[in-house]
């Protein structure tokens, strides 16, 4: 039975029996509407434009219901070229308009294409309700479209009302926007709702633009990568991932992120590392093709690359001592240089230093902070906390995001799920108690929440715990033993950059234990499947991103410029219709300008995960689960208030 006061709340909305019934029916409809489409991308890295292009074509399914509806009236051509102008349609216009000569010419162009957009919308929306399509239509236009959407032919009379509308729309110059509108809305109406499995920051030039596009968005969750987390925690006020963040933007020369973007202050950095350090080859930011560096703007990166790199591992020595539960010891670094002899003993081998820059360290003392260092990443902190855009990006994430996520059966992660090698889940003891498998990642992500909301805090327990999640061997988030920054940095001997990974990187291929898995966060395995991102599948080297009998999908194809010499493609997204599951292997993107004119997709081969037998409808997903609650709340408001 309901508690009352709900059923009072209720009663205030539908305050009529006739409100509940129709309430009921309307519910009731949707629940046997076939499921909306799900799109999955992962791994983003700050790579906006082409983020905007997966997202602006629906990962390929634009151009299928395109193809779909005009396969017999548009020849290849005209379908690219009207597919590229759903997917830019301000810049296309321009580029379209522009190869007109007279005005006759261009106004049959607007009424074929807006008759063409209105058709496709049709398509594309004839799942969804009526009123879900209202609130994707655009606002100045809603009226005029219901109106063009809903005309039926049979009422041949009619059809003089609704030229005059288009003629109207073009005579009052309106026909730009009309089909910019138009445009959006398919693009909206191609995807019902967007996952991101992580990792939207760093490497890349534009995480910001990627998450303001993610709050306009009509729908969509996040689950973290290690590299969210790491900005979370330097704003939740943890100082090592702050460095961190600070030191990988200035090796993708992002700096500008930080400065502009965000606007930090980045002065006190410069004049420390000006003092300090020289130019260096191996703290020379990335060289990604296209970018122009003067040999002046590129010495100074160099500078402030390594005074932020000799900050992180001075902060990290601390948190390594106060929290022996992480059993990092084997990290404390800077403890195991011999500064005289310039080399380091890890894991029992000594190996030479090269490239080194320890001229704030006191050997006596390596993880001391000079005084300087301390004031310039406390200002560092104290300026990143009060840059309201981050604040507003990072609360985002926060309500937007989770560890991991359950969805319609699935299990979307953006790491791993830490296993021993017999495939049972690997154990963590924290503070006094022992926890593994879901109940770990819980674990971790109350710690993060309890960070977040405690940004004044700098050294305690649950923010250590994020830059734990960061690089610790337990970390759902990284899932490696190691992160072997230091090594890369300083020791020749590539063996030492190893950075061995948990062993579910290999189990993951083993359809038993994802079967497993699925069961740990109470998941049918029959049907579940575990999403995943974070390691970069090398589609190059034959890797196959569907794994363990198709419970395992991988889809970090590496939308990261930096990465795709490795994986030879830039990036798997993945679309859930009501037909099952399709992979999309996307093309190396190079820009939108080339999109434009040379209406070329990207994105190629799309693999069929699976293939539903039957369509699957809302009533099996989770908005259909929310949608049976509402009715049988509303059934017994009926029972309890309108029926004697
Ligand atoms: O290629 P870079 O920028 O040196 O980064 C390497 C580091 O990034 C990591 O791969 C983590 O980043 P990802 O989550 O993108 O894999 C670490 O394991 C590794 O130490
Ligand atoms: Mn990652």
């Amino acid at each position: 039975m309901l508690n009352l006061k709900y059923l009072d709340l209720l009663a205030q909305k539908y305050d009529t029996e006739e409100k509940v019934v129709t309430e009921i029916i309307n519910l009731e409809a949707i629940l046997d509407l076939p499921k909306g489409t799900e799109h999955f991308v992962s791994d983003l890295h700050g790579e906006y434009q082409a983020f905007q292009h997966v997202l602006r074509n629906g990962s390929g399914n634009v151009k299928v219901k395109i193809r779909d509806l005009f396969k017999n009236e548009m020849q290849e051509k005209e379908l690219n070229e009207f597919a590229t102008l759903v997917y830019y349609p301000e810049e296309k216009l321009q580029l379209i308009k522009s190869g007109f000569s007279s005005k006759q010419e261009l106004q049959d162009w607007y009424i074929e294409v807006i008759e063409r957009m209105l058709k496709l919308i049709s398509y594309a929306s004839s799942k969804y309700t009526r009123s879900k399509i209202r609130k994707a239509l655009p606002k100045q236009f809603v009226y005029i479209i219901e109106e063009l959407l809903y005309k039926t032919d049979e009422f041949k009379n009619k059809k003089d009302y609704y030229d005059k509308i288009l003629e109207r729309i073009i005579t009052l110059g309106q026909a730009d926007k009309l089909i910019i509108g138009l445009a959006y809305t398919t693009q909206r109406l191609v995807v019902d709702h967007l996952h991101v499995v992580g990792d939207i920051y760093d490497r890349g030039p534009d995480p910001h633009k990627i998450m303001d596009t993610l709050i306009d968005y009509h729908s969509v969750d996040i689950q973290w990568g290690n590299h969210d987390a790491l900005w979370i925690g330097a704003f939740a006020g943890s100082k090592v991932c702050l460095a961190n963040i600070i030191r990988i933007c200035a090796r993708y020369n992002n700096l500008d992120i930080i400065e502009d973007v965000y606007g930090i202050n980045l002065r006190p950095l410069l004049n420390l590392a000006e003092k300090y350090y020289e130019d260096n080859p191996v703290f020379r930011p990335k060289r990604i093709a296209g970018e122009n560096l003067t040999e002046q703007e590129q010495l100074q990166i160099t500078k402030i690359h390594q005074a932020i790199s000799i900050i992180q591992f001075k902060l990290e020595g601390p948190i390594i001592k106060r929290r022996p539960c992480f059993h990092m010891e084997d990290r404390l670094l800077l403890e195991k240089v011999d500064y005289e002899k310039n080399e380091a003993t890890i894991h029992g081998k000594t190996y030479p230093l090269e490239n080194t820059c320890f001229a704030t360290i006191n050997p006596d003392k390596p993880d001391e902070l000079l005084e300087e260092e301390q004031q310039v990443i406390d200002k560092l902190l104290f300026s990143i906390q009060q840059s309201e855009k981050l604040a507003r990006h990072m609360k985002f994430l926060m309500k937007k995001g989770s560890l991991y996520l359950k969805y319609n059966g699935n299990l979307l992660i953006h790491g791993c799920i830490p296993l021993d090698e017999d495939g049972s889940m690997k154990a963590m003891e924290i503070e006094g108690k022992t926890y593994a498998g879901r109940e770990l990642l819980d674990v971790f992500e109350r710690y993060m929440r309890q960070a977040f909301a405690h940004p004044e805090e700098t050294d305690d327990f649950a923010t250590d715990m994020i830059w734990y999640l960061w690089t610790g061997e337990n970390s759902s988030l990284f899932g490696k033993r190691e992160m072997t920054t230091f090594e890369r940095y300083f020791i020749k001997d590539k063996e030492t950059h190893k950075e061995r990974k948990n062993p579910y990187y290999y189990l993951r291929e083993d359809e038993d234990v994802c079967r497993r898995m699925l069961e740990e966060f109470d998941l049918n395995p029959d049907q579940g499947r575990i999403i995943n991102g974070h390691t970069p599948v090398k589609e190059r080297d034959g890797e196959n991103p569907v794994k363990a009998n198709g419970k395992m999908l991988v889809i970090d194809g590496g939308f990261s410029k930096a990465y795709q010499s490795t994986t030879g493609i830039a990036g798997y997204t993945l679309l859930y219709n009501s037909y099952g599951m399709q992979l999309v292997a996307h093309q190396l993107f190079n820009s939108k300008e080339e999109v434009l004119s040379n209406e070329t997709d990207v994105l190629s081969v799309k693999r069929l995960v699976d293939e539903e037998l039957e369509r699957k409808v809302v009533r099996e997903t989770n908005i259909g689960k929310g949608l049976l609650q509402q009715i049988e709340s509303l059934n017994s408001l009926r029972e309890h208030r309108y029926m004697d």
